[in-house]
């Protein structure tokens, strides 16, 4: 199977365990990798036949702007979860990280894999 994919999105959620950290907006970013069979818009040439990448990203900003998350892995998993049942992607690869979460490291986060890539 193919792949369709978002690098590097990048936001401002309302993401943590603690207190203060639901009074405040923190930066995330979330790279998705998902499942396609690229074949078929490649021989169309049609928009309608791709896992379009930009309902996908909007997708995913719609999810972190509405909601507060105390876990990445919660958000992680309803990323996964939405787009999956949402769009009909049968295979994802999510990562959600927080950069500048811990002192001295570059960013710090989950990855996950949900569904079957045939
Ligand atoms: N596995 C996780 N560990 C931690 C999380 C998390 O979401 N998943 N969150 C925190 C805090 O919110 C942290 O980011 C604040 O600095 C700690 N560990």
């Amino acid at each position: 199977m193919d792949t369709v994919y978002v690098r590097d999105l990048k936001m401002d959620a309302r993401i943590g365990i603690y207190e203060w950290e639901k009074r405040i907006r923190q930066k995330i970013r979330v790279d998705l990798e998902m499942a396609w069979d690229n074949r078929i818009p490649a021989a169309s040439d049609d928009i309608k036949d791709t896992l379009n990448y930009k309902t996908a990203a909007k997708r995913v900003i719609q999810l972190v702007e509405n909601s507060h998350y105390e876990l990445v892995e919660r958000l992680a998993e309803t990323i996964a979860t939405t787009l999956m049942d949402d769009l009909g992607v049968p295979w994802i690869r999510v990562t959600v990280g927080k950069p500048g979460a811990v002192r001295g490291s570059s960013e710090v986060g989950v990855q996950i894999e949900r569904g079957k890539r045939e």
